[in-house]
C-alpha cells in the first residue's frame, strides 16, 4: 500500500493484463456477523482484508468470537469464525463494552441492530465522519421493538449507547416501519438482527419511501439463506423474518471478489486496452491484443455492483464474462456519453464520472442522492475534482453531468483531494490516460485500505505508462556523501521505487569474488557474464540478497566497497549492468542513486541531483556507520581510503564520478538528512506541474 502523502501517476497509456481482485466488502462483513451469530465453527475463505473487514473483526473479538486466521500462506485470507450462538456471554453482558467501528457503513449499521437485540451494554463510534453518516432511521426502526439506544453526540448520528432490554419486553407483534431512501443498509441491519428474536413469531419489517440500493438487499437475503434463513419478501416493501428463524452455519463459505473494485479494472479496460502493435525481429509491427482479465468475479456474482458491466457496455466497453472472470476490451471509441439512472450501483456509479470524461459529449448520472451521506459527500466531492481536471460539471441535488474536457489542450494537471475516500481515489487514477499526457497527482493514497489496500499495486501491474514518463530521480555523488540515505528518503515519501546502483557493484564484486574470479580487465568479460545470472532483490532498510541469502553486511564492509570500485572501472561489466539498471524504471517512479545515474544511465531524468560533502565530513560520517555496525576504523584511514576512491572515481575512463550538466549541487557538509531531502523534494515539487494550475 502507498502510505505517502500523495501519488503522482505518470501519463498512461494502455492497460493489459489479469487482476485478482480482493474480497466483496459487503459480503465480507455480512458473512462475518452472520458467523458471529450462528453457532459452531463457520470457516470463510478470500475474505477481503481491509479497513472495514478490520473493524469488524475486532468488534466479533470483543463480542466473544473465536477468530482465527489460517497461517497457510495460501490461504492468508481465510478465516475460521466460532460464533456466540445468538448470545452475549453472561460476564460480557453485565459490563459496557466499547466498539469503534471506523468509517464502516457495513459495521456500524448491522452491528447496531444485533447488538440491541442481543442485550448488553454498548458504545459504538467511529472516526468523525462516521458521526456525520445518518443512523436515524435504523434507531427509529429499533425503537419501535422497544430497543433502548441513545444518542452520545448529534441526534440521529453516531456515535450511540445501547442499553439491554429483556427478551419479553421487546413489542414484536406489530409490523416495524424502517425508512428505505437514505441508506439500505438500515433495512439490512433489521433483517440480519431480526432472527435474533423471531422465534415464537414472525417478524414483519415495511419500508417507508422507495427503497434504495435495492441489490445490497438482495446480497443480504442471499447470504441469510446460506445460513438458514429464509426471508419473505413482498415487492421490496415488505418483509417477513419467520417465527423459529435460526443461523445456521454452513461451515464454510467463499467470498466473492468485490464487484464495485472490479468496476475500476472494467474502465480500464474499457478506456485503455485496445489493439496495438510492436515493433518485431524483421524490423516490422505486430498487432497485439491487449485485453484487461479480472478473476473472482463474473456473470454469476450476487452482487448488485456487477451490472455496472451493463452501463460500461453502454458507454462502449467491450466485455465477456464467465461465472467468475470478466474480461474487458475496448469498444467503441471516444466512450459513449450515456444518461442513466444509477441508484442501483451506487457505488460503481462514481467510475462512471471518470469514464465520462472519455466521453462523446454529456454524460448524467442520474437518483445518486445517497452520494451525500456515505464516505464523504461524493456529489460535490467528484463536482470539485473533476472540475480540476478541465471537465463541465453540473451538481444537481442528486444528480450529476460530467461534459469532459473540450480537447487535449484544456485538460489540466491535477492534485486531486481524496477526502478520505476510497472511491474517490480510485476513480480519479483513471485519469491519468489523458491525451494530454499530464500525470496525475492522487492525495492521501491510503485512504484505498477502507475496501482495497493493494488497489494502486493491482492497477500498475496492468497498465503501461506513455514512453517516457516513469520519472527517474537521480542523486549522484561521491562515496559516503549520505546519498543512499537521501535516495531512499526520497523514494519513501513519493512511493518511487528505489535502485541502489552502487550495490549492484558491490554485489558484482561479491559474487565475483565468491566465484574465485580475480577483478581485473583481463577476467571481465567472465564477470559480466555471472550479471545475468544473478538474482537480486532491494528490501526495504538497505536489506539485499542475493540468489536468497541476505549479503546486506557482507556487502558493506570496507573491502566490498574497494571491489565495487574495482569492477566498477571495468567497461564491460559496466555495459551488463546497465540493462539491470533501466529494468528498475517501473512506475510510479524511481529514485536511482550511485555515481552515473545522471550523466550515464538516466541522461534524460527529469531531475538529477549531486549530492557532496567534505572530506572531512563523509570519513567521520562513515567511520559512525562502520562503529555502530561493530566494524573497526580509524578516521584517518577512512578519509584516505574515500579520498583514494574519489580519485580513481573521477579519473576513471568509463563514466568517471563528476555531476552532470544539468544537476543540482547539494553541499551537505553542515546540513541534517531530513534537510537535504526536504530540499531535493523542493526542487522536484517545482518540475510538477500540479501547483502551478492550482495556484
Ligand atoms: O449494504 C451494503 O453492503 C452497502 C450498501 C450501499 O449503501 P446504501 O444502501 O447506503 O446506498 C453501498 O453504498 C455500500 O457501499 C455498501
Ligand atoms: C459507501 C461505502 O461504504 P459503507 O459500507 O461504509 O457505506 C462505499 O464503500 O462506497
Amino acid at each position: 500500500m502507498f502510505s505517502t502523502a500523495f501519488l503522482d501517476i505518470p501519463a498512461l497509456q494502455s492497460a493489459h493484463g489479469e487482476v485478482q481482485l480482493p474480497g466483496s466488502k459487503s459480503i465480507s462483513n455480512r458473512v462475518l456477523l452472520l458467523a458471529a451469530l450462528s453457532s459452531g465453527t463457520t470457516t470463510i475463505h478470500d475474505l477481503l482484508d481491509s479497513d472495514d473487514t478490520q473493524v469488524m473483526l475486532r468488534a466479533l473479538e470483543q463480542l466473544g468470537c473465536a477468530v482465527v486466521r489460517s497461517t497457510d500462506p495460501a490461504h492468508l485470507n481465510s478465516y475460521h469464525i466460532t460464533g456466540i450462538a445468538g448470545q452475549l456471554a453472561p460476564a460480557l453482558a453485565a459490563r459496557s463494552t466499547a466498539l469503534f467501528l471506523g468509517n464502516a457503513g457495513t459495521a456500524m449499521r448491522p452491528l447496531t441492530a444485533a447488538l440491541a437485540l442481543l442485550g448488553g451494554h454498548f458504545e459504538m463510534s467511529g472516526v468523525p465522519r462516521m458521526h456525520e453518516r445518518p443512523i436515524g432511521d435504523l434507531v427509529d426502526a429499533l425503537r419501535q421493538l422497544g430497543c433502548k439506544i441513545d444518542y452520545l453526540g448529534n441526534e440521529g448520528f453516531p456515535p450511540l449507547r445501547i442499553q439491554p432490554v429483556a427478551a419479553a419486553q421487546l413489542q414484536l407483534n406489530a409490523p416495524i416501519t424502517v425508512r428505505g431512501d437514505v441508506s439500505s443498509q438500515f433495512l439490512t441491519a433489521l433483517l440480519m438482527a431480526l432472527p435474533l428474536v423471531a422465534k415464537q413469531q414472525d417478524v414483519v419489517i415495511e419500508v417507508a419511501g422507495e427503497l434504495i440500493s435495492k441489490p445490497y438487499i438482495h446480497i443480504t437475503l442471499e447470504l441469510l439463506k446460506r445460513f438458514g434463513i429464509d426471508i419473505h419478501n413482498e415487492q421490496w416493501q415488505r418483509f417477513t423474518v419467520r417465527a423459529g428463524s435460526r443461523y445456521q452455519s454452513p461451515h464454510e463459505i467463499h467470498v466473492e471478489a468485490d464487484a464495485s473494485s472490479a468496476s475500476y479494472f472494467i474502465a480500464l479496460g474499457a478506456i485503455a486496452a485496445s489493439k496495438g502493435s510492436k515493433p518485431n525481429a524483421q524490423g516490422g509491427t505486430t498487432s497485439v491484443d491487449r485485453v484487461v482479465k479480472v478473476m473472482g468475479v463474473g456473470a454469476q456474482s450476487i452482487q448488485g455492483d456487477i451490472r455496472f458491466v451493463e452501463a460500461a457496455r453502454a458507454m462502449g466497453a467491450a466485455i465477456t464474462s464467465g461465472p467468475n472472470w470478466l474480461e474487458i476490451r475496448r469498444g467503441t471509441w471516444p466512450l459513449q456519453a450515456i444518461d442513466m439512472d444509477c441508484n442501483h450501483i451506487p457505488d460503481a456509479a462514481m467510475t462512471l464520472a471518470a469514464m465520462a470524461l472519455y466521453a462523446n459529449g454529456t454524460t448524467t448520472l442520474r437518483n445518486i442522492a445517497s452520494w451525500r451521506v456515505k464516505e464523504t459527500d461524493r456529489l460535490a466531492a467528484m463536482a470539485i475534482e473533476l472540475r480540476k481536471l478541465g471537465a463541465v460539471v453540473e451538481e444537481g441535488a442528486d444528480y450529476l453531468t460530467i461534459t469532459p474536457p473540450a480537447n487535449r489542450e484544456a485538460w489540466k494537471p491535477a492534485s486531486i483531494h481524496t477526502y478520505d475516500d476510497h472511491r474517490v481515489a480510485m476513480c480519479f487514477s483513471l485519469a491519468a490516460f489523458n491525451p494530454a499526457g499530464l500525470p496525475v497527482r492522487i492525495e492521501d493514497p491510503k485512504c484505498v485500505a477502507k475496501t482495497f489496500p493493494g488497489y494502486f499495486e493491482a492497477m500498475f501491474s496492468a497498465v503501461r505508462a506513455v514512453p517516457g514518463s516513469v520519472p527517474v530521480i537521480c542523486i549522484d555523488g561521491p562515496t559516503a556523501s549520505g546519498k543512499g540515505t537521501v535516495a531512499a528518503a526520497v523514494a519513501e515519501h513519493l512511493g518511487y521505487h528505489l535502485l541502489d546502483s552502487g550495490a549492484l557493484y558491490r554485489i558484482t564484486g561479491l559474487a565475483a569474488t565468491r566465484a574465485g574470479i580475480p577483478i581485473d580487465a583481463e577476467h571481465a568479460s567472465q564477470i559480466a557474464a555471472l550479471i545475468a545470472q544473478m538474482d537480486i532483490q532491494f528490501g526495504a532498510d538497505q536489506q539485499v540478497r542475493l540468489d536468497g541469502e541476505d549479503i546486506s553486511l557482507a556487502i558493506r564492509s570496507e573491502e566490498a566497497g574497494m571491489n565495487a570500485s574495482l569492477v566498477s572501472a571495468l567497461p564491460a561489466v559496466r555495459q551488463a549492468l546497465v540493462q539491470a539498471q533501466h529494468d528498475f524504471r517501473q512506475l510510479p517512479g524511481l529514485v536511482a542513486d550511485g555515481r552515473d545515474m545522471g550523466t550515464v544511465i538516466f541522461p534524460l531524468a527529469p531531475l538529477k541531483v549531486y549530492l557532496t560533502a567534505s572530506a572531512a565530513k563523509r570519513a567521520e560520517r562513515r567511520h559512525k556507520q562502520l562503529i555502530e555496525k561493530g566494524i573497526p576504523a580509524t578516521i584517518a584511514d577512512l578519509r584516505a581510503d574515500l579520498e583514494a576512491r574519489d580519485s580513481r572515481d573521477m579519473n576513471r575512463a568509463t563514466a568517471p564520478l563528476h555531476a552532470a550538466q544539468d544537476a543540482f549541487l547539494l553541499d551537505n557538509s553542515e546540513m541534517g538528512v531530513d534537510n537535504a531531502v526536504a530540499q531535493v523534494l523542493s526542487w522536484w515539487e517545482k518540475r510538477q506541474p500540479f501547483g502551478k494550475a492550482q495556484a
